[in-house]
């Protein structure tokens, strides 16, 4: 299974892409990092509209859609790596997760998305939950080999 992440701006280095870089490099899965940009001003409704339309564009068309959204479904982490193994062990191709922009996902991505995933109901910087999501993946990943990286 092949996983893409893609997201809404372009990383500048430091603190939160180094918390990226760390679990990415951890993941067995091959993973792509595809970044979006619309560097037009535009209506709010109009930028995210657009910006759907990339995210959409840079994923595998028959991927499992997961989009990252403070008002999906908060999980726990072991309900996370079942929901992953789940859709691998089905023989799942692409695992594809998208992070919105300042303004969050235009209606497109909700429509599209397979499941909206919370961390949490609190807004958390775009660049950041790239991190929280690479870190969560890894756990995930750890989980589903029995590993004792997750402590429960
Ligand atoms: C700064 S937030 C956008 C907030 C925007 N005002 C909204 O209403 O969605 C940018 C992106 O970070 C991600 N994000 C922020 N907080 C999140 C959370 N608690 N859970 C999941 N994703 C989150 C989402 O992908 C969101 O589109």
């Amino acid at each position: 299974m092949r996983l893409w992440l893609a997201a809404v701006g372009r990383s500048r280095g430091g603190p939160t892409r180094d918390l990226f870089d760390e679990y990415v490099g951890r993941l067995s899965w091959p993973f792509t990092l595809k970044e979006v940009e619309v560097k037009k001003r535009l209506s709010s409704d109009e930028l995210k509209r657009q910006e759907a339309e990339l995210l959409l564009a840079a994923v595998p068309a028959g991927a499992i859609v997961v989009a990252l959204d403070e008002r999906g479904k908060a999980l726990p982490s072991e309900t996370f790596a079942a929901k992953i193994g789940d859709w691998r062990d089905r023989g799942a191709g692409d695992l594809a997760f998208l992070i919105g922009g300042a303004d969050g996902h235009g209606d497109a991505v909700r429509a599209r998305a397979d499941l909206l995933l919370a961390f949490g109901p609190m807004t958390w910087p775009h660049m950041l939950v790239r991190g929280m999501l690479a870190e969560q993946l890894y756990r995930a990943q750890q989980i589903l080999a029995g590993h004792p990286y997750h402590r429960s």
